[in-house]
């Protein structure tokens, strides 16, 4: 099916808790936080009906994030329930802090590939940013999640003024391990975190003139991957960019039960946790969420008229 903006619908992104082991002070929690009543956590096997529903709309590929997916001690078992004939992928982004103690039952559950935050290898600026987490433990479950074939692996670097620095180090150690690089655009979330915001154009242009190849992720917001010597970098830069929106096809689902037509709004969820729990058919509900849908940003501003 798709939108009224002639966007198809392709991949389903489920977050299965809004809890964390870290407190990373930028955490845009997907940008939904609302509700934590436990009543509404939803079980492994109602995650399957409602992933099973989103395939009948074109749902081909299912991220599992969080807050911190792998604090569910019930993972396998979501995953488990996930596996459709139609899912042709089930990815997880982790923090990675509890990696390496399950990366292997993951792989056995039937989870695809994992893509890990790590924004700096240094430990005294990764406790900085993340309050809680060793970084040690991250790198450990990296080479873990690599060595079971949780691939092609994905580190997450979200680019900011504190840690761009740190930028040749992480691409380094991707190229070492085999990862690929994904530079993500911050998103402040209030005035004061504006001063971390750094434009990540000047860093893209530089790696598109040294790159040997350039593919552009058509289904999955037109995103840009350079491959420079061996190493695959892709750009997310979604702030501002009506291009990245005119070619959004994901749906999610809140930690809560509720679809939701943009990881950027909280004010058009569908509840979709009752009626599955009142026995009902729940694609009126998939199509009321897709109904919904439509980009956030639909101009762009003129200083960022070349995204
Ligand atoms: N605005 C916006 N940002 C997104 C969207 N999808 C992903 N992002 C950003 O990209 C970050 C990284 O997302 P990941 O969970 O690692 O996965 P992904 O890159 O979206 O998906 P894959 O590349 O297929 O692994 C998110 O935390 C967001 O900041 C989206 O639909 N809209
Ligand atoms: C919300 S976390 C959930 C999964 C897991 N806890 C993790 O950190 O990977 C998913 C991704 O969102 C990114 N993220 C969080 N806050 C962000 C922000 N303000 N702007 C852009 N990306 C953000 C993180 O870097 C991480 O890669
Ligand atoms: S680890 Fe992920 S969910 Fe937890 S605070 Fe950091 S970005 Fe947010
Ligand atoms: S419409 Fe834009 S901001 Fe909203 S989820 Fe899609 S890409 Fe993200």
């Amino acid at each position: 099916m798709k939108d009224r903006y002639g966007r198809e619908i392709r991949s389903f992104r489920i977050s299965v808790t809004n809890k964390c082991n870290l407190q990373c002070f930028y955490c845009h929690k997907e940008g939904h936080n609302l509700d934590n009543n436990n009543n509404r956590y939803i079980k492994p096997e109602e995650f399957g009906v409602i992933v099973k529903t989103s395939t009948k709309f074109g749902v081909r590929k299912v991220k599992i994030s969080g807050g911190e997916p792998l604090i569910r001690n019930d993972i396998c078992e979501i995953i488990e329930n996930v596996k459709d004939k139609k899912i042709k992928e089930i990815s997880l982004t982790t923090n990675g802090i509890f990696l390496e103690k399950y990366a292997e039952k993951l792989k056995d559950a039937g989870l695809n590939r994992v893509n890990v935050s790590l924004d700096t290898l240094n430990p005294k600026l990764y406790k900085e940013i993340t309050k809680f987490g060793d970084v040690e433990k991250v790198i450990n479950g990296i080479k873990k999640a690599i060595d079971v074939g949780l691939t092609p692996l994905k580190i997450n670097f979200l680019a900011m003024t504190l840690n761009i620095k740190n930028l040749p180090d992480i691409m380094k150690f991707c190229r070492n391990i085999g990862a690929i690089l994904q530079i993500i655009e911050f998103i402040p979330l209030n005035e004061e975190l504006k001063k971390y915001y750094y434009d990540i154009s000047t860093i893209e242009n530089e790696i598109k003139e040294k790159s040997d190849k350039v593919i552009t992720r058509k289904f999955m917001h037109n995103r840009k991957k350079y491959i420079v010597d061996n190493l695959e970098i892709e750009f997310v830069r979604p702030m501002d960019n009506s291009e990245f929106c005119m070619h959004c096809t994901r749906i999610r689902l809140t930690h809560d039960g509720y679809l939701k037509p943009c990881l950027l709004r909280d004010d058009n969820l569908v509840d979709v946790l009752t009626p599955l729990r009142n026995g009902e058919n729940l694609e009126p509900y998939f199509i009321e969420c897709i109904n919904r849908r439509e980009p956030y940003f639909k101009f762009n501003k003129l200083k960022n008229k070349n995204k």
